[in-house]
């Protein structure tokens, strides 16, 4: 049964069942074809020149940002992972030394006592169940990313990136007030730059 959910719920649940069942295979040509999107990007200057970039953990059949992650260590590239405090997120640093510790939602996040804020970032790529190509996201429900990233103005850093596949893109989503716009959106075959 699933009549007592809304919209924004019922999509949420085909789009999540849809990207769990890619295949192994399937994920890791869409993590190799993501590097090579990124790499090759001229409409964003801002990623050639990002010093801090957030990314994630692969959670749930999210597309996997670890190959770009190798990438951006091999260029020097400071990288963070969000860290849940109360209904926001906070941002710690990755590195290979990073210790662990699990999350309420059973996601890794580095052991650490220094922590960025947002605004302390050049990019932030999000995860993300949907998009549209405006530049509409549905995330998992929880708008951490949504309250992290509520004052920030469109022209202020950090530059908002959602990565997803192909089968994540939806015509057009049922936006909310609160939600905060990506500006562009990364998927293996094609940059959306909003
Ligand atoms: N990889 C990744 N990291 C992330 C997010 C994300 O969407 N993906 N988040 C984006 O905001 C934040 C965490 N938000 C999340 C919200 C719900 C679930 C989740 O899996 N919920 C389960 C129930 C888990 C439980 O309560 O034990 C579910 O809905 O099935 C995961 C992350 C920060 N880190
Ligand atoms: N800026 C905000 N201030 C207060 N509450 C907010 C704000 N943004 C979102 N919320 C609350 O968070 C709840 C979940 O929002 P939404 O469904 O958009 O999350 P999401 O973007 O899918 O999640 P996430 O960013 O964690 O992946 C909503 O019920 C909303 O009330």
């Amino acid at each position: 049964m699933t009549s007592h959910l809304d919209p924004r719920q019922t999509l949420r649940r085909q789009l999540r069942q849809t990207r769990r069942n890619l295949s192994a295979e399937e994920q890791l040509t869409a993590a190799t074809q993501l590097v090579s999107c990124i790499k090759n990007c001229p409409d964003l200057p801002e990623i050639e020149n990002a010093k801090r970039v957030a990314l994630y953990l692969t959670n749930d059949g999210e597309i996997s940002p670890h190959l770009l992650c190798d990438y951006y260590w091999q260029q020097g590239i400071q990288t963070y992972l969000p860290v849940v405090q109360g209904k926001q997120l906070t941002f710690a640093h990755y590195s290979p030394d990073t210790v662990w510790q699990e999350n309420v939602f059973g996601i890794k996040e580095p052991v650490t006592t220094e922590y960025l804020s947002g605004d302390e970032l050049d990019i932030v790529l999000l995860p993300l169940v949907g998009f549209d190509t405006k530049g509409g996201r549905l995330g998992m429900g929880g708008g951490f990313y949504d309250r992290t990233f509520a004052d920030k103005k469109a022209n202020e850093k950090p530059l908002l990136i959602g990565l997803a596949h192909n089968c994540q893109e939806v015509k057009s989503l049922p936006i909310e007030g609160w939600d905060v716009p990506l500006q562009a959106i990364i998927t293996p075959s094609h940059i959306i730059n909003v």
